[in-house]
């Protein structure tokens, strides 16, 4: 070699030794957890370094400087994480800024405490909102946006699926539940409903099976990774996921938390990634979809690819915040640039290396220098807004097929209605077809009766008062022949009356909805009334042959027809007055009751069936007061009907049908009700059976009563004689029913049935004295037998 040579390459040598000896170092103090809640620490102090090498390869930045970190462990506690920040200030060398915390909880109590030392703080990691609050914490910043960043896109994400209930379940940390505030205020500004609002601090097995009591959908959650494990595990225990439930969780969780074994947790890795499938996560954009090169003159790409080989291609916890500590560095780098260029502007012999704890004029200065910068680093466009938090874009994740996959963006600048951006390239994959209901959907389905069924009941009831109407013609037509004479017209219009008023309680029945209750009042005042009527005729009826035949003084007693039906419209206005004032005291409404509920749609839809009830407060003592006196009639009726069973009186007429009747009555009424009252939740049932006892009771009342009557006097009419029928009249007068009516005054009618009630007590008596002669003798014969014996 040349001497020349040798030289040159001493000149560069020394030159080269007197460069590097002109390097100042500078020291940034880390804090890093590396164990905790959140321990990414290794993963982000690799990309904390890298950036810092980058820089320090760097001429053009920070010329003349080195950057350095000397850090500790957090271990992600707020107590530990200030000791470890005490001990890293009070030992040399000084340090010029704060990198760290990551957990929000260590940020908070560092940063409250650093700003008294004169030193500017910068986070990689920490998004609690609180830490927006630069009143408590004057000198953070941080590069990671607060987790309420994402609030406005989970909000268009839910307006998006029209999920309008809400429910939140987060850990007690300031962290979640200042996000879990901010998205219920904003859950509030847009009339969305919050089902509830869960907090655990450790185990979250009640809450979440508090979720699934209050019919939760939408769950918004806010917890760290290894609670996460907990939650979900819970959810697959209390059946909370599927396609019907969608889980809203942070976006800073690694990819494949739901994978790791967990000690802590009874659940397997299986089981808790099937819960989680399908979660959606909302957080900020940690990696630059563009593949632009940034400040560091590095795409995403190639940030993934020198750090893959800088971690040894580990898969490290936290790993995918990793950018955001490679642009924390250079963040801090070209804060302190600009703070080296303002002292060298401002013509200041200070230079960065004479920052010391006292020195607030420099730490003003690197502050202001911190509030100004803007690059673009490998998360993308950074700078911060007046809370010192960087802006920026939301993306949305969602595990799908065992895999969480970007689905979207969201924008926050971006114009209204057109925020969300959603991948084409991974499309949203909705389990059951479609994106789940916010809430089990109710449906009430009201039972009422068909048209078919109401058409043919008041159908036969039409009939029947058709019929009642006839007979009510001819009643009254032939009022005066003695067939129907004998038989007392006028209570026995009564009781067609009554039948018509019973009848037409089975039109009183409401096939819509009926809130005044009208059809139940008509109901009740047409059957009450319809039923006092004929069987009050009925019953005073079998009274006066019952009154008669156990009158044995043989002294005259007569009953009129007029005392009867005064007997019977008392017993109508009786009822009726207990009706009105049943109706005015205590009015009935239509209540509708449960009768079934039925899931659909896989669980989906629940739908409940209703049945209509007539109610009111104080129903039971108005029914048992009308159900009393109907009841005590219809026993005192049946003891009438018995007694007089054996009266074949031919002037009484019609005294054994109205036996008849009475029984068939009471035994109607007495099915009719309980049917009544045991298909209550079966209204068509309960109509049709109801129905068909009135209208076959009423059927056969006015059967019975009417029809042998219209035989007895079609035949009269054939023979042209109305007294040829001895066993009614018990004579034959041979004339015709015009020529009788024209010869016999009243005075002579009423004189003829005196005499013949009179000759039937007679022969009644005649029998008891047969019957007692009759007992005499067997009594003779048996004591003569004794006597013998
Ligand atoms: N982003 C990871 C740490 C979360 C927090 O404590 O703020």
């Amino acid at each position: 070699m040349m001497i020349s040579q040798r030289l040159t390459i001493c000149v560069i040598v020394v030159f080269g030794l007197l460069e590097v000896q002109s390097v100042t170092d500078l020291y940034l103090l880390g804090l890093f957890p590396m164990e905790g809640a959140w321990y990414g620490g290794r993963s982000l102090l690799a990309s904390v370094q890298m950036g810092l090498d980058h820089i320090n390869g760097r001429s053009d930045i920070l010329p003349g400087y080195r950057l350095n970190i000397m850090w500790n462990d957090t271990k992600c506690n707020p107590g530990h994480g200030t000791n470890v920040m005490y001990e890293l200030l009070y030992s040399a060398p000084t340090k010029i800024m704060i990198i760290g915390a990551a957990c929000s909880a260590v940020s908070q109590a560092t940063s409250q405490a650093s700003h008294n030392w004169n030193i500017v703080q910068i986070s990689y990691a920490s998004v609690s909102p609180a830490l927006s609050d630069k009143t408590r914490f004057p000198k953070f910043f941080r590069v990671s946006a607060p987790d309420v960043t994402v609030n406005p896109s989970r909000i268009e994400i839910m307006k998006q699926f029209n999920w309008n209930r809400i429910a939140t379940i987060h850990q007690s940390l300031e962290l979640f539940s200042a996000v879990t505030t901010d998205l219920v205020a904003r859950l509030k500004d847009e009339n969305m409903t919050l089902v509830t609002s869960e907090i655990f601090s450790n185990d979250p097995s009640l809450q979440v099976e508090s979720l699934k009591n209050q019919d939760a959908r939408i769950i918004v959650g806010g917890f760290y990774q290894d609670m996460a494990r907990k939650v979900f595990c819970e959810a697959y225990k209390n059946d909370l996921y599927g396609p019907r439930y969608q889980w809203i969780v942070v976006g800073w969780w690694d990819d494949e938390w739901w994978s790791i074994e967990d000690d802590s947790i009874t659940c397997t890795p299986e089981e808790v990634a099937t819960a989680a499938e399908g979660y959606i996560a909302t957080g900020i954009v940690y990696l630059n979809p563009v593949q632009e090169a940034g400040i560091g003159g590095i795409t995403p790409d190639d940030f993934l690819e020198e750090y893959g080989i800088r971690t040894n291609h580990e898969v490290l916890f936290g790993a995918v915040m990793a950018p955001q500590g490679y642009d924390a560095a250079w963040a801090v780098a070209l804060g302190l640039h600009d703070t080296m260029e303002q002292l060298a502007a401002s013509g200041s012999s200070k230079g960065l290396e004479d920052f010391d704890y006292h020195d607030s004029e420099l730490t003003e200065m690197v502050f202001e220098s911190m509030k100004r910068v803007s690059f673009t680093g490998v998360r993308g466009a950074l700078s911060f807004n007046d809370n010192f938090d960087p802006v920026g874009m939301v993306q949305i994740d969602r595990k799908q097929g065992g895999v969480k996959q970007k689905v979207g963006f969201y924008h926050p600048d971006g114009e209204s209605g057109n925020k969300l951006q959603w991948s084409s390239s991974s499309p949203l994959v909705w389990e059951g077809g479609s994106p789940p209901k916010d809430a089990t959907q109710s449906i009430d389905s009201p039972q009422r009766v068909s048209l078919a069924v109401y058409g043919t009941m008041c159908t036969l009831s039409a009939i029947g008062i058709i019929v009642a109407i006839v007979f009510l013609i001819i009643n009254s037509i032939y009022r005066n022949v003695r067939i129907i004479k004998m038989s007392s017209p006028l209570l026995n219009n009564l009781i067609l009356l009554g039948c018509i008023f019973s009848y037409a309680a089975v039109f009183m029945q409401a096939l819509q909805p009926d809130p005044e209750a009208l059809f139940c009042r008509l109901n009740a005042f047409s059957l009450t009334i319809g039923f006092s009527m004929a069987f009050g005729a009925l019953f005073s009826k079998t009274w006066r042959v019952h009154a008669i035949f156990t009158n044995v003084q043989l002294k005259k007693k007569v009953v009129k027809d007029s005392q009867l039906i005064i007997m019977t419209m008392g017993l109508v206005l009786i009822n009726s007055i207990i009706l009105i004032v049943w109706m005015v005291v205590d009015p009935l409404y239509e209540e509708a009751h449960e009768s079934k509920s039925e899931e659909k749609d896989g669980g989906d839809t629940i739908v409940h069936y209703q049945h209509f009830i007539c109610d009111s407060e104080k129903k039971i003592y108005f029914l048992v007061t009308l159900y009393g006196i109907q009841g005590l009639l219809l026993i005192f009726g049946c003891f009438l009907a018995w007694e007089t069973r054996k009266v074949k009186i031919p002037v009484l007429n019609d005294s054994q049908n109205i036996g008849i009747c009475i029984y068939n009555v009471v035994v109607l009424s007495v099915i009719g009700v309980t049917l009544t009252m045991v298909l209550e939740a079966q209204p068509e049932l309960q109509y049709a059976f109801t129905s068909c006892f009135i209208i076959l009771g009423t059927s056969m009342t006015q059967g019975i009563i009417f029809v042998p009557k219209l035989l007895k006097l079609r035949q009269s009419r054939k023979a042209g004689s109305e007294d040829t029928e001895d066993e009614y009249t018990g004579r034959n007068n041979g004339g015709t029913r015009t020529e009788v009516t024209a010869i016999e005054d009243k005075k002579a009618i009423e004189l003829r049935e005196e005499l013949n009630v009179t000759k039937a007590k007679l022969s009644a008596m005649e029998k008891m004295v047969k019957d007692l002669k009759n007992e005499k003798i067997k009594e003779n014969i048996i004591t003569e037998e004794g006597s013998t014996a």
